[in-house]
């Protein structure tokens, strides 16, 4: 396995329509693989980022007559990288919701996996900023952990990453890199996005790397920007800021072990009685 990896963060700002959002994923491809990375992401939705559901279905991407997904292909052959795209929306057969699915490509142009985000965004904040994510794409159940040639990588996306189970989880199943594509609100992402990912990587022991999208898009919807690579340890290697561009640093894999070394937490997991309500004065009658 290969001591080191640099991996490259597509920090992007996608709109509604698809080609020009695959134009810019080229073009900082292949920047970030002149510029040495092997292992590069895009944020989640970076294909296509259309706040309407009849638009979003007619644009999503279809297996049976795919569009993004030979791009990507293309792409992984012609730089020779391992590239995540970070997610897209996809139709689904007999299903009226789509996926908000990510792919692994291989350097060789084939799907090495598919992940479909599992948890929905289905949240009010605060200034009428809501969002309904179950009512447009339908949840997955299946988790992965891919072995690359680098690394094992374990995909989750967003939302995801207020469910510290699932990488949990995929860290107990051997994940090395925590792949954490997002298009993160900023008012939860003041406030969220860098101690729930710093978190992650702690309690894991993992690398975990976080492309994010940035910006205003359609309708005037904002995202925090801020992609991440955190080093298991729970240091931010890279941080994007929020302008366009690409966000890399190098791994050095040994520093998964040393972390673990030093806190071996994620095998010391034990079972536990769920909780019982004690009502103060009552308990000590109940013991
Ligand atoms: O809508 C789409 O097309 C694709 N889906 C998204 O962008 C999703 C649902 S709106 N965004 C998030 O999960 C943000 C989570 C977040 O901001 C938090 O957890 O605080």
């Amino acid at each position: 396995m290969a001591e080191r990896i640099k991996v490259a963060c597509l920090q992007i700002s996608a709109g509604r329509e698809v080609a020009p959002n695959l134009a810019t994923i080229g073009e900082l491809t292949r920047r970030a693989r002149d510029e040495g990375a092997g292992f590069i992401l895009t944020p989640e939705v970076a294909v296509m980022l259309e706040p309407k559901r009849e638009p979003k279905f007619a644009k999503a991407e279809d297996e049976a007559k795919p569009h993004a997904i030979p791009f990507f292909a293309d792409l992984a052959r012609e730089t020779g990288a391992w590239l995540l795209a970070g997610s897209m929306a996809v139709k689904l057969a007999d299903e009226e919701r789509l996926a908000n699915r990510s792919y692994l490509f291989a350097p060789d142009g084939t799907i090495a996996a598919r992940y479909d985000k599992i948890h929905m965004f289905d949240v009010n904040l605060a200034q009428g900023e809501s969002y309904r994510e179950s009512s447009q794409f339908r949840p997955g159940e299946a988790t992965v952990v891919v072995e690359t040639p680098f690394a094992r990588v374990g995909l989750t996306v967003c939302y995801d990453l207020r469910f510290p189970a699932l990488y949990r989880a995929l860290a107990q199943a051997g994940a090395e890199i925590l792949t954490v594509p997002s298009a993160f609100a900023v008012p939860t992402g003041r406030a969220h996005w860098h101690t729930l990912l710093r978190a992650r990587a702690i309690e894991t022991g993992c690398f975990v790397v976080a492309p994010a999208q940035t910006g205003t898009h359609a309708e005037g919807r904002k995202t925090y920007g801020h992609s991440l690579i955190i080093d298991p340890w729970g240091e931010v290697l890279a941080d994007g800021g929020e302008e366009v561009g690409i966000v890399s640093a190098e791994l050095d894999l040994a520093r998964i072990a040393e972390a673990r070394q030093m806190v071996p937490s994620l095998g010391h997991d034990r079972p536990f009685a769920p909780p019982r309500l004690v009502k103060p004065g009552a308990a000590a009658a109940a013991d």
